[in-house]
Order: C-alpha cells, then sequence, then structure tokens
C-alpha cells in the first residue's frame, strides 16, 4: 500500500488494544441434527434454542457439521490467494466503481476511515436489481452484474460453486432462527427469492502500522445474516454485550462464523440483536477472509415481524425500505462523507 496514509489512522480510542482476549464463550454449535438424513425434531428443535440464545446474548456463534464441502471453500480461497497475489495493474483491470459496486478495491472506508485491506465483491445472484440511486424519490432500478478477472482462470468457477453451498446454508439458518423465534420454520424464505446478497472476498495485507489502523473498522453488518470464514491467522474482534470488551473470535479450523445481521435484529424486534465488530491486521501475516452476506430483495420494506410485536411488544423500528438502504451504506464505502452513514437507529420508534 505504498507510504503510511494518514487515511488510515484510526481516533486514539478505536485502536486496537496489544492485548485482546481471545472469547471463550462464543458459542460453538453442531448443526449435525439438520444435515442427517432422518433428522430427529427434538434434536432440531434444541438446536433451534441454542441459536436463539446465541444470537440474544453474543449476536455471534460457530458452526460446526455445516454441510459445505471442505473442497469447495479450498478451492475458493485458492483462487483468492492467486488472485490477491497479482501486480495492482492487472487486479485494476477489474477494478469497481460507483456504477458498477463488483469487482475489486482497495480503497473501502469504514466510519469515514479506510481499511487496510483489499477486496473484491461479486453477487450471487445476478444481474443483482437496485435502486438507481440512494434518494427516496427516485424509482429507478439498476441492474449490476460481476466483473471476473482473466487470473486465475478458475476464479468464476471457483466462486460460483462457493456461493450456491452458501446459499443452502443460509437457508437452513435461517429456518433455525425462525423456529427459534417461534415462527414456521420458512417464514424468512420469501423475503430472499430475490435477493442482493453478495460474497467478498478479503485480503488483508502484513500492515507496518497494525497499532494504529484496521483491517475493517467497528461496523455492524447491515444484512440479515453474515456467514464468514477466516483462515488460522484470526483478527475478527467482536464488543461482547456484557461488558462492551473487544474479544477476538479464536479460528475454529472448518467452521463458520454466523452473525445476526442488522435486518435480523429488527424482524426480531430486537429479541436477537446486531453485534459490532471490526478486524485488526497483523504486523507480520497476511489474512485471507470471505464473508457472504445474506440480503433480501431491495423492494424488501424491512419492519419488526407482526407476529412478533402486540400491545405490551411494540414495534421498535419504522419500516424502511432495504434497497434504499444499501445504496445509501455502499455510497459511503467508497469515499468519506461529511455525514454519518445510514443506520437502523435512524429508523427507531
Ligand atoms: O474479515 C473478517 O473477519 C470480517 C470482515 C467483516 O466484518 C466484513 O467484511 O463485514
Ligand atoms: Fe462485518
Amino acid at each position: 500500500m505504498g507510504e503510511v496514509d494518514p487515511s488510515f489512522i484510526q481516533d486514539l480510542e478505536h485502536r486496537p488494544k496489544p492485548q485482546t482476549i481471545e472469547a471463550e464463550g462464543i458459542p460453538l454449535i453442531d448443526l449435525s441434527p439438520i444435515n442427517s438424513p432422518d433428522s430427529d425434531p427434538n434434536a432440531v428443535a434444541s438446536l433451534a434454542a441454542e441459536i436463539g440464545s446465541a444470537s440474544k446474548n453474543w449476536g455471534f456463534f460457530q458452526v460446526t457439521n455445516h454441510g459445505v464441502p471442505l473442497k469447495f471453500r479450498e478451492k475458493i480461497h485458492l483462487a483468492s490467494r492467486k488472485f490477491f497475489a497479482l501486480p495492482k495493474e492487472e487486479k485494476k483491470k477489474v477494478l469497481r466503481d460507483e456504477v458498477n459496486p463488483y469487482g475489486y478495491y482497495d480503497t473501502e472506508h469504514t466510519k469515514n476511515v479506510r481499511d487496510w485491506k483489499e477486496v473484491f465483491d461479486f453477487t450471487v445472484q445476478e444481474p443483482m436489481v437496485i435502486p438507481a440511486s440512494h434518494e427516496p424519490d427516485d424509482q429507478e432500478l439498476k441492474e449490476l452484474t460481476n466483473q471476473w478477472p482473466e487470473y486465475p482462470p478458475e476464479m468464476r468457477e471457483a466462486c460460483e460453486e462457493y456461493a450456491a453451498e452458501m446459499q443452502k446454508l443460509a437457508f437452513k439458518l435461517m429456518e433455525l432462527i425462525a423456529l427459534s423465534l417461534g415462527l414456521p420454520r420458512n417464514r424468512f424464505h420469501g423475503f430472499f427469492k430475490e435477493q442482493t446478497t453478495f460474497i467478498r472476498l478479503n485480503y488483508y495485507p502484513p500492515c507496518p502500522i497494525a497499532d494504529l489502523a484496521l483491517g475493517v473498522g467497528r461496523h455492524k453488518d447491515a444484512g440479515a445474516l453474515t456467514i464468514l470464514w477466516q483462515d488460522e491467522v484470526g483478527g475478527l474482534q467482536v464488543k461482547r454485550k456484557t461488558d462492551g470488551e473487544w474479544v477476538l473470535v479464536k479460528p475454529t479450523p472448518d467452521a463458520y462464523i454466523i452473525n445476526v445481521g442488522d435486518i435480523i435484529q429488527v424482524w426480531s424486534n430486537e429479541e436477537y440483536e446486531s453485534v459490532e465488530h471490526r478486524v485488526q491486521v497483523n504486523s507480520e501475516k497476511e489474512r485471507f477472509s470471505i464473508p457472504f452476506f445474506f440480503n433480501p430483495a431491495h423492494d424488501t420494506l424491512v419492519e419488526p415481524l407482526e407476529e412478533l410485536v402486540n400491545e405490551q411488544n411494540p414495534a421498535k423500528y419504522k419500516a424502511y425500505n432495504w434497497g434504499k438502504f444499501f445504496t445509501n451504506r455502499k455510497r459511503s464505502n467508497y469515499k468519506k462523507l461529511e455525514v454519518e452513514n445510514i443506520q437502523i437507529h435512524h429508523f427507531k420508534n
């Protein structure tokens, strides 16, 4: 990344601490009850309850026996390593911009501070339909498509195969979340017939100012659910709900990290919480991660589910249009804006 640019420097209060404790408590949940051919209803019910309490108490959990064959994850990871090892000029051939936000990018900002990372984004349902602008009165829509690099040649196939596996896992997790809230198993499916889901390949190069910068600044994921794979280097930190302390999520081989996003916080009327997280970088080691952001159709009106609100527990949020929220948020990722980026608390009742 050349000379250290002041745009990477975090304010004092947001810098990583030299010693961050490893989270002991982030639940590790075994998904085998839903991946065995004759799944026992009692085992599924207790699994849903486990996921419910993890979503409530942590907003994060890890899953094993998730049913995603290792070979797909290995293939996309290898393709990602090959892609990011290319010279900058080569990567910039698939540079994303404000017109097409899919492709390569190395100057993303989170909360107006630049992240120490490079990314490659691709959409899972092509073309992806979203509003043409974040302006509330503009009804125009646009269609987004992926840009695939020439090298490595297997990049596209690796990404598409992995996306198909993530889709299956995401629907299973949404079923368990529905059950945990006392809703019919397929309660959420309709929101995802059309999707704005995307996958990001993250590459965090070694950082000479690892004590001043972050790989990704503190944020909450705006969508419904995130399924993250991280390599063995580690660096993901979660803000623990009990005391507000930043704790490191210890890499668990072949597990996925799941976190509930802002949309589930709203749908569940705050029964579950989208928790703040960030990424610490390493002065010696590079790090790779692959988040899958499961997002509903652009025209989804996000609001607390009617089954979960009543007189005693009135809706905590006003409805908002997901597509407008998404395009507004994306806008702030490209450049430093003079305003705070859009957040769900702006729609609080
Ligand atoms: O790299 C990671 O571990 C997490 C990245 C992340 O939180 C994000 O891209 O939203
Ligand atoms: Fe995130």
